[in-house]
């Protein structure tokens, strides 16, 4: 049971407010949801932020838990963030690098079952020929495949995961987001993700938090939460919704809205 209630939150930097007045229900538990909105609204703060790294005022909380304040070890074992730029990576083998991050959190695995929870985590990600590279020879690509198996091993209770696909190839982002959500169904967590693709998060995702203009334009089922206005709204494009043959809304636009909404410096 994960339950993540998020009520009167805010994120600003100094004198700079970010985000404010959100508030979302509690996810059915198992959900993936994607975290939407333009360039530079506030995912990331957002994400970083219930990730216990940056400060926010109203209350985020996890299981009754209030995320900002809990103690340090409680969260790395709770809350797996993924980072949008990981860094360049050690001399470390990919392998090592995953089992590390394991044994950081998970005192109650002995060395033998961390051994075989990160080469079944390669397995299920589809990287086992990377296990044994060096994380400073791998592609931006790869190493987010390492940093994600890294989350994984951890088993959270939510993921966070910042533009999880953005390094990867059409395939890799298909298996990125099927292993995901497997493993959120399957531990009955929760998979919040900053995504810049509309339509792989109207695939994929069960819920949908579209930000805009420093707040929540939209948090809904994905069936509902896209419309034409809150494209014009969040991204000032004109565009529609359409469904594909199997049911799933996407996204076409046509055109920059012609009478832009004013831009949030
Ligand atoms: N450490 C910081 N100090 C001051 N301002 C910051 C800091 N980090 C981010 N910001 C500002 O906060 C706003 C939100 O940034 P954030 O990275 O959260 O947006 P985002 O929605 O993830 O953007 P993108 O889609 O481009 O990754 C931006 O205006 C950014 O300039």
């Amino acid at each position: 049971m994960t339950e993540l209630v998020i009520k009167n939150l805010s994120i600003s930097y100094g004198s700079k407010n970010i985000l404010s007045d959100i508030n979302i229900p509690a996810f059915a538990p198992g959900s993936m949801v994607g975290v939407l909105g333009p360039n530079g609204v506030g995912k990331s703060s957002f994400l970083r932020a219930l990730a216990g790294l940056n400060k926010y005022h109203g209350s985020a909380t996890l299981n009754g838990l209030e995320l900002g304040t809990m103690a340090h070890q409680d969260r790395a074992r709770q809350v797996g963030y993924l980072p949008q730029t990981l860094p360049q990576g050690t001399s470390l083998v990919a392998y090592e690098a995953v089992i590390s991050a394991c044994r950081a959190v998970r005192p109650d695995l002995s060395h033998p079952q961390a051994q075989k929870l990160a080469e079944t985590t390669f397995n299920e990600l589809g990287i086992t020929k990377l296990a044994f590279q060096p994380l400073h020879q791998m592609s931006g690509g790869q190493r987010q495949m390492v940093g994600l198996a890294q989350v994984i091993v951890r088993a959270p209770a939510i993921m966070l995961l910042d533009e999880p696909t953005s390094a990867l190839d059409l395939r890799w982002q298909l298996q990125v987001l099927d292993v995901v959500r497997r493993i959120a169904r399957q531990q009955q967590g929760l998979a919040l993700m900053a995504l810049h693709d509309i339509n792989l998060a109207l695939r994929h995702c069960d819920y949908v938090v579209l930000f805009g203009n420093g707040r929540v334009l939209a948090c809904d089922d994905v069936s509902r939460v896209m419309t034409v206005d809150h494209l014009k709204t969040a991204y000032q494009v004109d565009g529609r919704i359409e469904q594909c043959s199997q049911g799933t809304p996407f996204v076409i636009v046509d055109r920059l809205s012609p009478t832009p909404h004013h831009h949030r410096e």
